[in-house]
């Protein structure tokens, strides 16, 4: 199934909330982003506490300037007024300042903590084969690349405008209730922590539907950009097709499903900030409330009108301040259901990658990887073997369909295996059950010889090509030059590009190592492609050479000069294919007839 289809697969059985699994994913991600008190980001949560914790302080005098300002001006002294001004600028510079190192270490953070999710998202998502896993036969999941790349972006980012707001939160709410007590009795505190309570509840009401929303609308997110990024892979063949209308179409049904979710949201989210701006216009009254009562009750009967306006001015500071502490804690309700969207799609990815790695028999955790192509664990088991199959069945994911029932077969060195059969029986599937791509339903698979340039090397049907120069392609998979025999030198991989007849790339690249702006997809023939992965082949020199139908795109001729290439280097091959040329360079032929039959013969040499 194409993987566009699963791009909108069937999705969460549960709706995503805020709720205590909300709290488990949420949890399970700080741990990633705070591994050790001692981590990067441990230190900058420590700074920021320091700076935000200053940048309280300094704004409770600036706070206190203006009620000093009415006692200065209301007396007209002069002196004490040029005094506070000069203080009131100092202390304004300074918060500016502090505020500004906030925001300067918030970012610093959600940049560093983006690193640390997405690269332990990305150790997962390559370890084994994960990525192909999730992507091809995973249907619970949706857009996994938008929720590595966009989703944690997002996270990170809503995560630090967060963080520093509630970090201080618990220091000033103490400080500013205890001062709210004080000048007001406990008639301001009471009332400030019951409109708390009621405003906190109205949004949790009306933040529930907008989490599972926010969800949704991601994933129509990543199905939109994927439409486009489709046509972008495949702008020729639709050119060919003259498809434009039918793609236009069908982009636009995409976009308007996302904005449709979009509006959905918006209306959601209407509610919220209707709440949310009550919440907060009812706190600015609701301080000069709480100061009238002992106003009209007579307490300060005795103040002259300057000393009354001074205490007003004080008193309203410290109660606007404790219920602006309050209503920021209400407004990280919509960043908070952002949160706790993204949090549920990164979350989900994890669990679902991990359940991946846990199934996977071969994997091994204390090693890391015991899969992939750098692996330098050999196999136990015969070397002059590749693998062992014994009465294995297989079926096709997602399908009853049974495609081969009880095979056994043993592939020795210089046993060459030729794989035919019929359009949709099996034969690729073979090579995914030999790569443990595929589990096989029954019986007993055993690759006993490595991957990599002394063992085994898969030619997939659609040529892979990487990004990078010529010499990238060659050596692809390795990270890094191989040393064969000693260094490698230039002149082997040249040598090898003219045995594949693909040397005339070297002029159209300026060199091995020249950086090309062009896709390689894009510039090279089909036939071009699949020469430049038998000059892969021939760099890399495997024992085995598991190809299927490597050959396709190209004539007879140059299919005779390709295999003769590969028997030059000692290789024992596995072909799977449709022409009946190949079956000169092999000795054995598997015939896959379909409904889990095979036949299994010997082949006559020329
Ligand atoms: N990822 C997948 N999910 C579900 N079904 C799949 C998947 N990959 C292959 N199949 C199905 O498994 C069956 C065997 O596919 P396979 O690719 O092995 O065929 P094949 O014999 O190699 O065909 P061809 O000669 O066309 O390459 C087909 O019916 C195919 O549709």
């Amino acid at each position: 199934m194409p993987p566009l289809a699963r791009a909108s697969g069937k999705g969460m059985k549960r709706r995503p909330k805020l709720d205590w699994r909300f709290v488990q994913r949420f949890c399970s991600i700080q741990r990633v982003l705070f591994p050790s008190w001692s981590s990067q980001n441990v230190l900058m949560l420590g700074t920021l506490v320091g700076v935000t914790l200053t940048e309280q302080m300094i704004i409770y005098q600036v706070g206190v300037v203006p009620s000093q300002f009415y006692e200065a001006l209301s007396d007209k002294d002069y002196g004490a007024f040029k005094n506070l001004a000069g203080l009131a600028f100092l202390l304004i510079l300074l918060n500016s300042t502090l505020k500004s190192v906030d925001q300067y270490i918030c970012s610093l953070m959600s940049v560093s903590w983006r690193k640390s999710l997405t690269e332990s998202l990305h150790r997962a998502y390559f370890q084994g084969n994960v990525y192909y896993t999730l992507n091809v036969l995973r249907e619970d999941i949706d857009n996994p690349d938008q929720r590595i790349s966009q989703d944690t972006e997002r996270l990170c980012k809503q995560m630090s405008t967060m963080v520093s707001r509630l970090i201080i939160s618990p220091f000033t709410l103490v400080y500013y209730t205890y001062q709210c007590f004080y000048s007001t009795g406990w008639i301001g505190p009471v009332s400030i922590f019951g409109y708390f309570i009621v405003g906190t509840i109205t949004n949790k009401i009306l933040m529930g539907p907008i989490v599972s929303t926010l969800f949704e609308q991601e994933k129509l997110e990543g199905d939109f950009r994927f439409k486009h990024m489709q046509i972008r892979s495949n702008a020729e063949s639709a050119a060919f097709y003259r498809a434009g209308k039918v793609e236009h179409m069908r982009t636009d049904r995409r976009l308007q499903t996302l904005l449709r979710c979009q509006k959905s949201l918006m209306n959601k989210e209407l509610w919220l900030y209707i709440g949310v701006n009550t919440f907060d216009y009812l706190g600015g009254i609701l301080s000069y409330i709480i100061i009238s009562i002992p106003i009209f009750s007579g307490v300060y009967n005795n103040l002259s009108p300057g000393e009354l306006s001074a205490l007003i001015s004080k008193n309203a500071f410290v109660c606007i301040y404790l219920i602006s502490c309050f209503s920021q804690l209400i407004d990280l309700s919509t960043t908070l259901s952002d949160v706790a969207g993204y949090t549920h799609r990164i979350g989900e990815l994890r669990e679902v990658m991990d359940d991946i790695l846990r199934t996977r028999c071969d994997y091994d955790p204390a090693s890391g990887d015991s899969y992939d192509f750098d692996s330098d664990k050999v196999h136990s088991g015969p070397v002059d073997t590749a693998f062992i199959l014994d009465c294995v069945s297989y079926k096709s994911p997602f399908s009853e369909q049974l495609l081969v029932e009880e095979l056994s077969i043993k592939i020795s060195q210089g046993s060459n295996l030729l794989v035919v059969g019929n359009t949709g029986t099996g034969k690729t599937s073979l090579l995914r059950v030999l790569n443990r791509l595929w589990e096989a339903d029954s019986g007993y698979v055993q690759m006993t010889t490595c991957f990599g340039p002394r063992g085994i090397l898969f030619l997939p049907q659609k040529p892979y090509l990487t990004d990078g120069t010529l010499r990238e392609q060659v050596i692809y998979p390795l990270k890094e030059i191989y040393p064969v025999s000693g260094s490698v030198d230039d002149e082997r991989i040249i040598q090898y590009l003219e045995l594949a007849g693909v040397s005339s790339l070297l002029k159209r690249t300026g060199g091995l190592d020249e950086p090309v702006d062009w896709n390689w997809y894009d510039v090279l023939s089909p036939g071009e492609m699949q020469r430049l992965c038998f000059a892969r082949l021939f760099y890399l020199q495997p024992k085995y050479a598991v190809l299927d139908e490597a050959t396709s795109a190209l004539t007879e001729d140059a299919e005779g000069q390709m295999y003769r290439g590969c028997k030059q280097l000692g290789m024992t091959l596995v072909s799977l294919g449709h022409r009946k040329s190949l079956e000169k360079y092999h000795d054995v032929s598997l015939k896959l007839c379909g409904e889990g039959r095979w036949e299994l013969t010997k082949l006559k040499q020329e």
